[in-house]
């Protein structure tokens, strides 16, 4: 069975709904799925997955939460290859125009340097997700798991 592993980071809890509904959305196509907060991760986490789902909301005017810090340094020395990967960022592009989930942008781009293979582009979602973002997340998972 194929596995999707989940990690977020979420400060009032827009990230971590979104990972819910990543969750809800995988299971309904017949996914195994494990989801975890970014604390309670190893950084071998996405070692087993054969889907890595990353969901991060951007702070302090384009950094990244503090809970995935360690895990964001770690990246570059994994190797993902044959994986499949899709990031999911929520941010505030009225506030911060500038730096509209520019954390979901980064993490994009390290999958990428550890070999995995991107099954649909980064969701970018504005704060929490409305019925509308969720049809975007039902087409983002269906593109990872068709990847
Ligand atoms: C102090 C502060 C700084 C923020 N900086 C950014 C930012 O640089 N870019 C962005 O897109 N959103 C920024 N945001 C918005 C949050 O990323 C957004 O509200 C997100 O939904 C929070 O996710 P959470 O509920 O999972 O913690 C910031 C929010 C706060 C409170």
């Amino acid at each position: 069975m194929t596995l999707a592993k989940i990690i977020y980071a979420s400060m009032t809890g827009n990230t971590e709904e979104i990972s819910e509904i990543l969750e809800e959305q995988l299971i309904q196509l017949d996914i195994e799925v494990e989801r975890s907060e970014a604390e309670d991760a190893e950084e071998d986490f996405f070692d087993n997955a054969d889907i890595c789902v990353l969901a991060t909301y951007t702070y302090d005017e384009g950094e990244l939460p503090f809970d995935l810090e360690d895990f964001y340094d770690d990246l570059p020395d994994r190797d993902l290859s044959g994986k499949i990967y899709g990031v999911v960022g929520s941010g505030d592009s009225d506030l911060y125009p500038d730096f509209f989930c520019v954390a979901a942008e980064e993490f994009d781009r390290l999958f990428s340097e550890a070999g995995a293979k991107r099954g649909h582009e980064v969701v970018k979602i504005e704060n929490d997700a409305e019925d509308k973002d969720k049809l975007r997340l039902e087409e983002f998972v269906a593109a990872l798991v068709n990847s």
